[in-house]
């Protein structure tokens, strides 16, 4: 049931009760109308044949012995085995490696024993329960090798033996990316689903380094997959702190669409900070940098799922025209860092000195020209080894705008959009004087000063960890958590220009040594390392844009001040303490570095 909120926080049911009441209405006026479609008896036997046999998923886990399946894959399709009812298709799982069974099935057998029952469906069952469920689940899971064409063909036969209905073949493929193309081709010519099944192939990323391997590789894919087929996946996507983005604009179109735009915000931070440095990483690293690593794919789409028309579902159509109408990243707007001692971690992983100049850090403002967001800049960061393990978005709103004012004046106005650290669960907060606002189906709103409101989305089912979202979606076929090949291509073209500029990054020490400021033609420049400058800073007041005006980086301060999520439930805290064990960073996660 969804709940408007005035600025006082007292709530007024509306919506649900609205359009149930109007349902038979509705039903009386199709009637009328004779648009009510005739359902013929085949028909609904056919119906209700398909009701009872939802058929199955066929899973193929290409990488099944590597990091990724280990730490997130088969915890995450164990996590959506658990959550599946009666109706939902039954999964067979097909775990893949190019050695041979005896060589392999160990480490599988590892990681199925390691599964943990958890989230809704799995929290309040007893040991014995769990152990059962889990022995179900390693019954689903069978080892195929996977080295050669042949190997895809006998998996193809592996999956027809079973004679049941296939209600979708799924490949994720966790393996390095210069092996999608090959891949790609087997599958197509010797694992291909009958016509009636979908097939739906997930990608990790890095796919390319730059906007043109990126089109060669959609070319080499292109040949073997349809786009409906390929998925790739941004696990950002799969987070909770991320979706909630788009389920608040969607509730809240009119307030979205209103006071989120140019005539209103001063500017957009996206911000993702970690403290994590690259050592053991660094022949991953070295190759990408932070530009190319995060800020062209998670931050981007999170930029994204903000710009976007609140109207319009997350689509390839509501994110193209964004990206079509963003300026390319330039170097003249942007600063790059590296942190001291990456060097060292280069030469330890390489064997040799490197004269590396990868950024390890990086601010970009960044443009979006059309009429909604002209001239509003969208200032980014990330960066490794720094002060604190921080992913949030933050619109502030300008000073002399009435809506952001009350009578005592204009103090810091904002939304911040929590992504993930503080061990907060995700929630949107919201600083100064907000007309209403719709509280979304399910969410809840938590109180602190009359200055400070959040609207936390509810714990559903599947949003335990991103990669349970992203199984989910790919089990059910839900694009709209995958990134779209051609939104890829785009957003490559947009950060070319920066990505492949040499650039000579500052040394930083300390966090403090590459705070910026935002000039007013959308530049960034560093400050002297003592002058408080940038907005990356969630803990401490009074670091500010020079010039920005108003006190800046308040929103962790009070967001972590005592009795902000004081009056929590359990629920609410229990979910604190699971996003605190997900948030602990993982190394060396992306297929690449398998
Ligand atoms: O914020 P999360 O979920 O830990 O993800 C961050 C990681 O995302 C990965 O895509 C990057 O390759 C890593 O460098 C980065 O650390």
């Amino acid at each position: 049931m969804s709940g408007t909120m005035d600025w006082c926080g007292a709530t007024r049911i509306v919506g649900a009760r609205r359009t149930t009441a109007l349902l038979p209405l509705l039903v009386l006026v199709l009637l009328l109308l004779g648009t009510t479609p005739t359902v013929t008896f085949s028909d609904a036997a056919a119906a209700s044949k398909q009701q009872q046999d939802p058929g199955t998923v066929s899973f193929v886990l290409v990488g099944a012995t590597g990091n990724l399946a280990k730490k997130y894959l088969f915890q995450s399709l164990f996590d959506v085995f658990l959550g599946q009812g009666r109706d939902d298709p039954q999964l067979r799982v097909y775990a893949g490696a190019r050695h041979t069974k005896d060589k392999s099935w160990p480490t599988i057998q590892q990681a199925l024993a390691a599964v943990k029952c958890r989230g809704r469906h799995g929290d309040t069952l007893l040991t014995t329960e769990c152990d059962q469920l889990r022995h179900a689940f390693a019954e689903h899971v069978q080892y195929i090798q996977l080295k050669t064409e042949e190997h895809y063909a006998a998996l193809h036969d592996a999956i027809a033996k079973h004679g049941e209905t296939e209600a979708a073949r799924v490949f994720y493929l966790s393996v390095p990316p210069s092996a999608y193309p090959t891949i790609a081709h087997w599958i197509d010519q010797s694992c291909r689903p009958g016509h009636a099944t979908p097939l739906r192939v997930a990608l990790e990323k890095p796919f390319g380094r730059d906007f043109h391997s990126a089109r060669e590789l959609q070319a080499a894919l292109r040949t073997s997959l349809k786009p409906a087929e390929t998925m790739l996946v941004d696990h950002y996507l799969g987070k909770r702190g991320v979706l909630q983005i788009a389920e608040f604009a969607r509730a809240n179109r009119r307030f979205v669409s209103t006071y989120l735009r140019r005539k209103h915000v001063e500017r957009v931070e996206i911000v993702m900070k970690e403290t994590e440095d690259c050592s053991g990483r660094t022949r991953f690293f070295d190759a990408y940098g932070i530009v190319r690593d995060v800020m062209q794919n998670h931050l981007t789409e999170v930029l994204l799922l903000l710009a976007m028309d609140p109207g319009v579902p997350v689509s390839f159509s509501s994110k193209m025209p964004i990206l079509s109408a963003m300026l390319p990243a330039a170097p003249s707007r942007a600063v790059l860092g590296q942190y001291a001692g990456y060097r060292t971690h280069v030469a330890h992983d390489h064997g040799e000195e490197v004269d590396t100049k990868t950024p390890t850090f990086a601010g970009v403002t960044l443009f979006i020209d059309t009429p909604r967001w002209e001239g509003t800049p969208f200032v980014m960061v990330a960066g490794k080894r720094l002060s604190e393990r921080v992913a949030f978005a933050r619109v502030r709103f300008k000073q002399d705008t009435s809506m952001v004012c009350t009578t005592e004046g204009c103090g810091v106005h904002q939304i911040e959009y929590h992504i993930q650290g503080h061990n907060k669960p995700p929630c949107i907060t919201f600083w100064g004087n907000f007309p209403e606002l719709v509280v979304p189906d399910g969410w809840s709103v938590e109180h602190n000063t009359t200055a400070h409101i959040a609207l936390c989305p509810g714990e559903d089912v599947g949003s335990l960890s991103p990669y349970t979202e992203l199984m989910h979606a790919l089990v059910v076929g839900d694009r709209t958590k995958f990134v779209e090949l051609d939104t890829l291509l785009r957003s490559w073209q947009i950060w070319t220009p920066l990505a492949n500029t040499p650039t000579t990054p500052r040394v930083y020490e300390r966090e403090e040594d590459v705070l910026f400021a935002l000039q007013p033609n959308g530049a960034l420049a560093f400050g002297d390392g003592t002058t408080p400058l940038s907005m990356m800073t969630t803990t401490r007041r009074g670091h500010t844009l020079a010039g920005a005006g108003g006190a800046g980086g308040t929103g962790g301060e009070d967001a972590d001040s005592k009795g902000k999520y004081g009056t929590a439930n359990n629920d609410r805290q229990e979910q604190a303490e699971r996003t605190q064990q997900q948030e602990q960073p993982e190394r060396g996660r992306h297929a690449d570095e398998l």
